[in-house]
């Protein structure tokens, strides 16, 4: 006689994932009214972020910083928990005295270099690294990370080699002179920036954006131009997505969640001339563990997400977790954003995984 019983087949026990609740190393959260509508989308998932100080004018001294903190938590819904963690804008300018402070503040984490325009509010940023030594060399003392956006600006260069020509112009001259420094390749976009990362030393770290797991070029521009898949660096050929799938998956604590989200308000980036960023907040872990489980490697998403990043800063790995369940939901096609709309990553399609607790 046929038996029936109830089997648990091994996918139902993969519906469910818990994991040390995330922090999000790399994060544009604007400010005002902007800041105040994206802001729950990164408190519900992550328990600190790395916030980027290109704002309009930039975040370049200690005080500035610690009063766009202030900002951020005054905003922060009632019965939520986040910490920023703050970041200076390093311009020509920057004094070694300025990193002095910023590290005695203890609210400040990192420096960020923007080559003078290489992206979104770069025009303040750094037109010759040599100018900026004496602070460089205060953070290489002091064990102060610079964050970097690694894009060579010269005009002449085509923007799909921008990263892979900065290593070679910038980031080697600069560990040469500074081995000690202490440096995030951010949001890295290449093959070559992975293997770059890969085989340096222990000092040297890199985030690695959701976009640039999920997607290649083709994205952006078969079929009609997609606006929002738009960011800085452009998102790269498949053999370079691939690379970057292998070195977030590969367990390496040199790689770590940073989601790069920046929104731009929907009328700006469906523009003759688009602004460039990708909005990921709203959904980024659910989006990070389709990476993962694509990849074969759910294993390996709590240390990239959990940490990785905290080890790197040296800062506690946090204590709560949450949990995403095996469950299809729909991104809506545009969120609030202050008094305009935005389209976040994803809009009106399918997510996997949700967010449950
Ligand atoms: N990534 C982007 O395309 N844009 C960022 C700036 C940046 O991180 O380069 C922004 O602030 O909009
Ligand atoms: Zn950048
Ligand atoms: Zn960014």
């Amino acid at each position: 006689m046929v038996q029936f019983r109830p089997f648990i087949q091994p996918e139902t026990i993969m519906q469910q994932l818990t994991l040390t609740r995330p922090d999000d190393w790399h994060l544009h959260l604007r400010d005002g009214a902007l800041m105040q509508s994206v802001l729950p989308d990164t408190a519900r998932q992550f328990a600190r972020a790395i916030v980027m100080p290109n704002l309009r004018p930039p975040v370049t001294t200690t005080e500035q910083a610690l009063e766009y903190r202030a900002r951020i938590l005054a905003v922060l819904p009632q019965g939520m928990k986040f910490e920023p963690l703050m970041t200076l804008y390093l311009t020509d300018n920057t004094s070694a005295e300025e990193i002095r402070k910023a590290k005695a503040s203890g609210a400040v984490h990192a420096v960020k270099l923007y080559p003078a325009g290489a992206t979104t509010n770069s025009d303040a940023g750094v037109t010759d690294l040599r100018k900026t030594y004496a602070a460089l060399e205060e953070m290489q003392r002091c064990g102060m990370p610079l964050l970097v956006h690694g894009e060579a600006t010269d005009a002449a260069i085509d923007i799909f080699d921008r990263e892979a020509v900065f290593i070679e112009r910038v980031m080697q001259p600069l560990l040469k002179d500074m081995p000690n420094l202490r440096v995030v390749f951010e949001h890295i976009t290449t093959k070559d920036a992975a293997q770059f990362v890969m085989s340096a030393p222990d000092n040297i770290a890199a985030t690695l954006t959701p976009q640039h797991l999920l997607y290649n070029r083709n994205a952006m521009l078969v079929g009609g131009i997609r606006p929002h898949f738009y960011c800085l660096p452009i998102l790269k050929r498949e053999t370079h997505r691939e690379a970057l799938v292998k070195a977030a998956t590969s367990g390496s604590r040199k790689f770590f969640l940073g989601t790069d989200s920046a929104p731009h308000a929907q009328h700006t980036k469906e523009n003759a001339c688009g602004c460039a960023g990708c909005y990921s907040a709203h959904s980024a872990i659910e989006l990070y563990a389709e990476v993962f489980e694509a990849a074969g490697a759910l294993d390996k998403l709590e240390g990239f997400a959990s940490f990785h990043g905290a080890d790197y800063y040296g800062l506690p790995r946090n204590k709560e977790t949450i949990t995403l369940c095996k469950e299809e939901w729909q991104v809506p096609a545009s969120v609030e954003f202050g008094e305009h709309r935005l389209v976040p990553l994803r809009a009106g399609e399918t997510m996997k995984w949700k967010l449950v607790g």
